[in-house]
């Protein structure tokens, strides 16, 4: 699969699945969750925009999200790392990147997000995507920090959807002057911030 069509029509496979797959189940670990359209755009424009090449999504599900950043970063010579702790749906994930001829541009951890924060470099990421749990963000956020590159775009779905569960850490990084923060209100609600640098 190597034009665009064809990873469209995965695209579009995926949001159908994703729609009955998750009317039809109620408890959160056999759902998709999966992001909007409008936010895979959104996503693809930004990572474009920052001319990211190192790219980490915390919350793969079955990789509907994580296609629409290796296509954004393939052309710039970038990858993606994408974290997902569930093997069931790591495993889906795996089966629709051989399906896109993707695996080549994503690197998939089967880990808690938590322990790959803790292990990563400093500054190893200028592109943070981040749709996992969200009660977590707060404690994590140090390390999301740290692991930022200067520069680096960090952006969080639900956070209209569910600002409830992320408001302290949202509040932390508006409060933190080294970052400028937006609300963009496409899909879920998108939590935009840009740390500053070069
Ligand atoms: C909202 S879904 C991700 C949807 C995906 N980004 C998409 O749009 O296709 C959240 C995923 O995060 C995973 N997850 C939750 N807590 C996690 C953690 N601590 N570490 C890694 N993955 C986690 C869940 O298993 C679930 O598959």
């Amino acid at each position: 699969m190597h034009s665009i069509d064809t990873l469209d029509t995965l695209l579009s496979e995926l949001e159908a699945f994703g729609n009955t797959n998750d009317a039809a189940h109620t408890e959160r670990a056999s759902r998709m969750l999966n992001i909007t359209r409008d936010t895979g755009e959104l996503l693809a424009v930004l990572v474009h925009a920052r001319g990211a090449r190192r790219v980490l999504e915390i919350g793969t599900s079955n990789g509907y999200s994580t296609l629409w950043l290796a296509r954004a970063v393939q052309p710039l010579g970038g990858s993606v790392v994408t974290v997902e702790k569930a093997q069931d749906k790591f495993d889906m994930a795996h089966a629709n990147f051989v399906r896109a001829q993707l695996q080549g541009v994503i690197g998939q951890l089967l880990a808690d997000a938590g322990d790959v924060l803790r292990d990563a470099a400093d500054g190893a990421y200028d592109f943070i995507f981040l749709d996992s749990a969200r009660q977590q963000y707060e404690s994590w956020w140090p390390q999301l920090d740290r692991v930022l590159a200067a520069g680096g775009v960090l952006v969080v779905d639900n956070a209209s959807s569910h600002y409830a569960d992320m408001a302290g850490f949202v509040d932390a990084i508006r409060a933190d002057s080294r970052y400028m923060a937006c609300l963009a209100t496409v899909g879920k609600g998108e939590f935009i911030a840009v740390k500053a640098g070069n």
